[in-house]
């Protein structure tokens, strides 16, 4: 049988006296959208950093279709076949639609002539082509929502990891961008989505992680997890009482 795309095996990290992530464990299969949700301070963008290298975990394995990439640096791990997209997305201001999405080309070849027309067909899948020449600093903000995940995308991985993609959206962008993460699953990237906005997390995962203070307390379909009594105690507390169906 084939390795998954990613396995996540016991992953911790300490900041201090602080356990922000505990022996988290989960696997991610090829062409799988898979959401982690969490109450706030639950370990997720730790999670997240650790898998994209920005920390060395304390203990445990990240492994990349088999390869252990646990401890390597965000540049490697990129070029791996890890992307990830940020909560405040920071494009060059300066530099045009086109020549942020040509950035992140450089990660895999030097060559030019194929970077920017990689680029040129990601700001067509972006809807951003009317804009390709315009400089990030003059796009609005949901366009630069999805110039950073273009920005992404145009290091081509094999995973990418998606940080709050719909924060700030209008509902209608919301739709847009659920769209758009379904288009990205269909160019052949899997995808890992931390996300508070349930509708979203609902409609796009196939399957849904649930962490709380570090651990992961649920790994299910959507429908079976938001009704977990357990993950339902994380975001209402003890004395919530589940709904009879
Ligand atoms: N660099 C750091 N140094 C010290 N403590 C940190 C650091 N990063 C995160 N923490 C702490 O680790 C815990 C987990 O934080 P994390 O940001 O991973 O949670 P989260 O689930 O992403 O939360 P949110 O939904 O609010 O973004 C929190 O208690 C946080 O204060």
């Amino acid at each position: 049988m084939n390795a998954p795309l990613l396995s996540v095996e016991a992953i911790s990290k300490r900041f201090g006296g602080l356990q922000a992530v505990k022996d988290l464990s989960f696997r991610l299969e090829e062409g799988e959208i898979l959401g982690l949700l969490g109450p706030n301070g639950a370990g997720k963008t730790t999670a997240f950093n650790m898998i994209a290298g920005f920390f060395r975990p304390d203990e445990g394995r990240v492994l990349l279709a088999g390869r252990n990439v646990a401890g390597l640096k965000p540049w490697d791990i990129c070029k791996a076949g890890i992307g990830r997209t940020f909560q405040l997305s920071k494009p060059f201001g300066d530099l045009s639609v086109v020549e942020n999405l040509m950035v992140g080309g450089f990660a895999r070849s030097s060559d030019r002539r194929r970077i920017r027309t990689l680029a040129e067909e990601i700001a067509v899948f972006l809807g951003l082509e009317a804009k390709a020449e315009t400089e990030a600093h003059n796009l609005t903000a949901f366009d630069r929502r999805k110039l950073e995940l273009g920005r992404a995308l145009s290091t081509e991985p094999r995973l990418l990891l998606m940080d709050e993609v719909v924060a700030g959206a209008t509902p209608s962008e919301a739709v847009e961008m659920v769209a758009l993460v379904r288009r990205v699953r269909e160019r052949g990237v899997s995808v890992l989505i931390v996300e508070h906005v349930m509708k979203v997390i609902m409609a796009l995962s196939d399957r849904v992680l649930v962490m709380d203070r570090g651990a992961l307390i649920a790994d299910g379909r959507p429908q079976e997890v938001v009704t977990s009594p357990d993950v339902l105690k994380a975001y209402f507390g003890e004395r919530y009482v589940v709904p009879r169906a």
